[in-house]
């Protein structure tokens, strides 16, 4: 009781005990912490799907462009080669209504971050980028975390558009180029393999993670001291 007042004062405000214990069991213990970036959109909750589905039902006669023939990161972009009109309808998708929260999760993801939250010394983060468009996306994005991981998890939400600044051991992530304004980020980016990335040659130092059935486990391992 005496802990848990003590540190809500210190912290200014209600702190979970469950995180509490946990956070002062890394203070004793002689070993750093791991701290894993998970990314949401293409690893944990399947944007390309989801668009796709939705993409087909609103403009049923249109173009479009199967998953096996998805090139690039950008969706927008490769909508727009297709033809230039269609590069705004795609955009259109993703800043409608209920676009973030239906994603479905794809398959193992969430099972790895609740097991990873688990492990001992082990610190996990969702780290994803909202559209600029902001009326519906980061509402959806924690009300995903919320439903698909628990309102625990809200805790570990990490919303910025810019992940170069944000400190970590690993990035799990399926975008091949992350930029922002720190040159040298902190985390090591594993790429998670997506249908836009898996035809891209990848400098040899780069380590994929395939799928969640991949070994995940052993990537985690390998940056503990
Ligand atoms: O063509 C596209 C494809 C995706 N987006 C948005 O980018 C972010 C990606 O976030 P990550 O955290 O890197 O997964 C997401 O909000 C998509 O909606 C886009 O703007 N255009
Ligand atoms: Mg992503």
């Amino acid at each position: 009781m005496l802990l848990c007042a003590t540190a809500t004062r210190l912290l200014g405000r209600p702190v979970p005990f469950k995180r509490i214990a946990k956070n002062m069991s890394s203070s004793s213990a002689a070993g750093k912490r791991l701290r894993v970036l998970v990314d949401m959109d293409g690893v944990l909750a399947d944007f390309e799907g989801g668009f796709l589905k939705k993409y087909r039902a609103r403009y049923p006669d249109e173009p479009f462009i199967n998953l096996d023939d998805r090139r690039g990161f950008w969706v927008s972009t490769q909508y727009g080669q297709l033809r230039s009109d269609l590069c705004e309808k795609a955009i259109s998708i993703w800043q409608s209504k209920g676009f973030f929260i239906d994603l479905q999760p794809l398959p193992g993801g969430v099972e790895a971050v609740k097991e990873m939250a688990r492990m001992d010394d082990t610190d996990v983060f969702i780290c994803t980028s909202p559209i600029k468009h902001y009326k519906h996306c980061p509402y959806e994005k924690y009300a995903w975390v919320e439903k698909h991981l628990g309102g625990d998890f809200l805790e570990q939400v990490i919303l910025t558009r810019d992940k170069t600044l944000v400190a970590g051991d690993l990035l799990i992530d399926d975008k091949p180029d992350i930029q922002g304004v720190e040159p040298r980020p902190a985390w090591e980016h594993i790429l998670f393999t997506a249908c836009h990335n898996q035809h891209l040659s990848v400098c040899p130092s780069q380590r994929r993670l395939l799928s969640w059935s991949d070994d995940w486990r052993a990537i985690l391992d390998s940056k503990r001291q």
